[in-house]
């Protein structure tokens, strides 16, 4: 009986390679009109062969990014699981160890970390398969004691999801609109109960909340601190004392690592690779689940649809990860800044997944343990040296060897075993090892995921992407331009690192075991700062062309004009294709554009910029930016009617209001002239840019002074 399915998405694979084809052979004309243009200039000195030139490297940097993107849509499929057909007994299962990471209680607010770590050990997995694990990266001692709060909250909330076969097992959402499905009434008991629960957890946020105003417990970050591990629930201890199959909840562990300030700690990819070592002499499962702290599991039966894929023996040997998408639930319908990110989650995860797989994405992915250690089909390299590639534990080196892959269950975690663990999570443990180079997440980017995932498909690893109807985990985005622009600079400017370092997928990709194809994708994503060039070159050149009156364009009796019309509705029609069929609209559609030609000339354009700058003095910024999670009302209002919110965008106003204003003059010169000469047959290309500028740019205006009207 077959365990997932593989569909390849019909029509719109044929209909994707048509276009393909057609729209290369416009690009190719249009490459072939600018060389040879250039050949026949007279003078090459002067400003109009300056002008085209320009223009020549926008429209490049755009059929680049174009050819790239192409990878992402040759062989988009969808995939579904049956786990009813999963014939293992929950005895026979494999162990998930769930890692969820946190960095700074003031983002990042405990109580909903803690309901991310309750849903997680909600899961509808056995419980002794289950183990939880929170990194503290800000060694928060109310977050410590809030863990021991949420496991008495959820030694109750467990066995209530689990009797009323509740979905929404993530308390705060059950709570919420999120949850009404749930909350309908199921009989007198559970009304009851149900109340009793809503109080409980009442007073667990009151407990964590009061203890941190009253001062008593620190609420703060510790940047220079000792590692501090503490096993919250020992599965062992819960068995011995409940026969009671419903009552069980799984393990769950506290972990700070050491910190020092003098130290550098590589983000979240440090805080991972201390925390796989920590786990591995401590459950040691052979698979992962790794969750940012706002992003909690909405579905229990994740773990399960994901096992249908890391048990199928066709998938399973070369498996890496399984991948699940960011759904957000705070995104409005309008989705002024496209924060969903669709053209991710929705086309280009999907036509990875069709060739080697998914991006990993860094939060709500099941990953092999092992992965991370070795390659595909080479059995246990890694053993041949074990202490230089991972340092001087045996316990850890140990637990690589282990025979099922994990820790028995029965072993109970002694304080040899808590020690052992605090030396692994220090800060000299890596010194002299792979660690952050060839073993573990990769310290080369910031993005650390996408790029060890990257790293993973180098080593000729796949992965699956499932896209379930009810979004298996939930996440928060930010919803001010602010904050998603500080969001979106700080993945382009890693991004493009990326693909400046000598891991880039041109050449250290293609010389990998990485597919060719696959390996376009990573290039799309590695290189799609120059769709901001290609954007930056158009907002400014025609216009300044038009104030100087140099000619950019052919003239509109040119057959080439045409050319050039064909082309940007060839552009129009495949951005279009992409996002209407997803339930969107003409509407939503323009949304989407306009938000990606706001960034594009903004935040992408600056974290390319920035990339670039940091290469050439040779730094890496050390500072990084966290998202905020907790969210302002006030912006949550803007966003929800679709209004811009400019508050706190700094520099990055400034090359989209010079931009701005720039087109309205260029504009406006150039009608003028229009009008004056009666002659337009020359400036029409540019007029017509000029003006798409300006159009997105009166749009964005009328919603902001429309929004300041109404309060
Ligand atoms: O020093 C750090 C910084 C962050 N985090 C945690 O990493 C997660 C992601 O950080 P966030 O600021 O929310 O990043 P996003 O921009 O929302 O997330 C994307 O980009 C990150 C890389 O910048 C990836 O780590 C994330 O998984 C990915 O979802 C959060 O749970 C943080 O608590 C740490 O543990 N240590
Ligand atoms: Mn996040």
């Amino acid at each position: 009986m077959e365990l997932n399915r593989c569909t390849v998405q019909q029509p719109t694979t044929t209909i994707y390679r048509l276009h393909m084809f057609l729209h290369s052979l416009i690009m190719l004309a249009l490459v072939y009109y600018r060389l040879s243009h250039l050949l026949y200039l007279e003078n090459v000195l002067t400003l109009q062969a300056f002008a085209w030139v320009l223009i020549t490297l926008g429209e490049v940097c755009f059929i680049v990014k174009w050819f790239f993107g192409q990878g992402t849509r040759w062989r988009p499929v969808v995939r579904d699981v049956f786990p009813d057909n999963i014939t293992y007994q929950d005895s026979q299962l494999p162990a998930i160890d769930v890692m969820v990471f946190t960095a700074n209680p003031k983002k990042e607010p405990i109580v909903d970390v803690m309901n991310t770590v309750i849903s997680a050990m909600a899961l509808d997995y056995p419980t002794d398969k289950l183990a939880v694990y929170l990194s503290d990266d800000a060694g928060c001692p109310l977050s410590l004691y809030a863990m021991v709060e949420a496991c008495s909250f959820a030694k109750l909330w467990l066995p209530f999801c689990r009797k009323y076969g509740i979905k929404t097992r993530c308390p705060k959402a059950f709570f919420s609109p999120l949850g009404e499905d749930d909350r309908v009434l199921k009989n007198d008991d559970f009304v009851a109960e149900m109340r009793e629960i809503k109080l409980k957890y009442e007073e667990f946020q009151q407990n964590v909340n009061r203890a941190g105003e009253s001062g008593k417990i620190k609420d703060d970050v510790v940047p220079d601190r000792a590692p501090v591990i503490k096993i919250i629930n020992d599965r062992k201890i819960e068995k011995e004392k409940s026969d009671n199959d419903l009552m069980e909840i799984p393990m769950l562990v506290y972990v700070s690592r050491e910190r020092r300030t003098q130290r550098r700690h590589h983000f979240k990819g440090g805080s991972a690779n201390a925390l796989l070592r920590v786990s591995g002499i401590i459950s040691n499962a052979p698979y992962l689940l790794v969750l940012d702290c706002d992003f909690f599991c909405h579905d229990p039966t994740s773990a399960r649809k994901a096992m249908c894929f890391h048990l199928d023996p066709k998938l399973s040997p070369s498996l890496a990860y399984v991948q699940f998408p960011q759904v957000f639930y705070n995104v409005s319908k309008s989705d002024i800044y496209d924060v969903k990110i669709r053209q991710a989650y929705k086309t280009i995860w999907h036509g990875m997944d069709g060739i080697q797989g998914p991006v990993l994405s860094g939060t709500g992915y099941f990953l092999k343990r092992k992965a991370l250690y070795t390659s595909p089909g080479l059995k246990d390299e890694f053993l041949g040296s074990p202490e230089k590639h991972f340092g001087s534990s045996r316990k850890f080196i140990a637990s690589l060897e282990e025979d099922n892959g994990y820790i028995k269950q029965e072993k109970v975690i002694s304080e040899d075993i808590i020690e052992e663990a605090k030396t692994l999570a220090s800060c000299a443990y890596e010194d002299g090892t792979q660690w952050g180079e060839e073993i573990g997440y990769s310290y080369n980017c910031h993005l650390e995921s996408t790029f060890s995932g990257y790293l993973l498909h180098c080593k000729g690893w796949t992965s699956t992407y499932l896209y379930p109807d009810r979004p298996s985990f939930l996440g928060c985005a930010p919803v001010d331009m602010q904050g998603f622009s500080s969001q979106l600079t700080k993945w382009v400017a890693a991004l493009t690192q990326a693909g400046l370092s000598r891991f880039n997928p041109l050449t250290y990709g293609m010389k990998s075991r990485i597919r060719t194809i696959q390996c376009l994708c990573y290039a799309y994503l590695m290189y799609f700062s120059l769709y901001s060039w290609g954007m930056v070159l158009h907002a400014s050149i025609p216009s300044i062309s038009l104030l100087l009156g140099i000619q950019v364009y052919p003239e509109v009796y040119d057959p080439w004009f045409l050319v050039y019309v064909i082309a940007f509705i060839s552009t129009i029609l495949e951005n279009m294709s992409e996002s209407i069929p997803e339930g969107g609209s003409v509407k939503v559609w323009w949304m989407e554009y306009r938000a990606l030609m706001m960034m594009g000339v903004s935040s992408i354009w600056l974290g390319g910029v920035k990339a670039i700058i940091e290469k050439i003095i040779g730094t890496q910024g050390e500072k990084l930016y966290l998202s905020d999670k907790a969210i302002d009302e006030e912006k949550l209002k803007k966003y929800e009617k679709g209004k811009f919110d400019f508050q706190g965008i700094g520099m990055l106003a400034v090359p989209l209001i010079t931009l701005s204003l720039l087109n309205l003059v260029g504009f406006m010169v150039g009608a003028n002239q229009v009008i004056i000469t009666m002659r337009f047959e020359n400036v029409l290309g540019q007029l017509l840019i000029s003006s798409f500028f300006v159009f997105v740019v009166v749009s964005v205006v009328i919603d902001v002074v429309s929004f300041l009207k109404d309060s």
